[in-house]
């Protein structure tokens, strides 16, 4: 086993995707172990509440301590090697290739999902204590949970381990990778070289290697400057 992923969540089904295709391939082969685990069943309560009202005020409701810590202990005893703590949330560090490819070395990751106004701070800070807790955004924009940016991050991480992506050589040729500079891809095409009145780049069909490269360079360089100049400041 290359990789373990253990996922706390109070919508397990939501990860339920996690379980198809490549990564199921995977998965049945036994390169990754997945686990799903409902924070509910941490619950003491006949309500099995997760959430309460935000201490000094404000909107919404805030997820209670006392069942994450009782599903950490459960899912990472204390007296076991620990994962690294993976808490998807808007105020965390920007998720970016490099550091799929450094959550990748990584033997176990266990991913916090927060819902509601997210999840009360010591829950993070007692972890801390005793796992390496790395709070990532995906982005600057507002989801409802952290799931959908556990499918992100477990999919980026997973396809960078050798034998669990179908073509490696995939892997190395995509955008935000050295092989390209960091530059965006350049556009890609297939069969049929006419479609619907629309024609495949000439040089694509000229078998001219050198001239195949650069057109792709030239590509890649007038996609960037157009979409991402933030890329040619580095
Ligand atoms: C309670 O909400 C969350 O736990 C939550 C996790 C994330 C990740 C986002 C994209 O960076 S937005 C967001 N919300």
């Amino acid at each position: 086993q290359d990789l373990a992923v253990d996922v706390i969540t109070i919508f397990p089904n939501y990860l339920a995707p996690l379980r198809e295709s490549l990564l199921g391939k995977a998965l049945e082969r036994g390169q990754v172990r997945l686990g799903v685990h409902d924070l509910r069943a941490w619950t003491t309560d006949v309500h099995r509440t997760v959430d309460d009202t935000p201490y000094g005020g404000g909107p919404g409701m805030v997820m209670l301590p006392e069942p994450w810590g009782r599903a950490l202990d459960a899912v990472a005893p204390a007296e076991r090697a620990q994962p690294r703590l993976i808490i998807p949330t808007p105020t965390g560090r920007p998720f970016t290739q490099a550091v799929a490819a450094q959550l990748a070395a990584e033997p176990w990751l266990l991913f916090a999902c927060g819902r509601y106004e997210g999840i009360d701070a010591r829950v993070a800070e007692y972890a801390g204590g005793r796992m390496v807790v790395d709070e990532i955004s995906l982005g600057d924009y507002v989801l409802c949970g952290g799931e959908v940016a556990v499918l992100a991050i477990v999919e980026a991480v997973a396809r960078l381990i050798p034998g669990v992506l179908g073509n490696a050589l995939s892997a190395s040729e995509d955008s935000f990778t050295a092989a390209v500079d960091g530059l965006l891809e350049a556009p890609a095409y297939t069969k049929p070289a006419l479609w619907r009145g629309l024609a495949v780049p000439e040089v694509l069909l000229s078998g001219h290697h050198a001239r195949i490269r650069q057109w792709r360079r030239e590509r890649s360089l007038d996609r960037t400057r157009k979409r991402r100049p933030d890329l040619l400041d580095s």
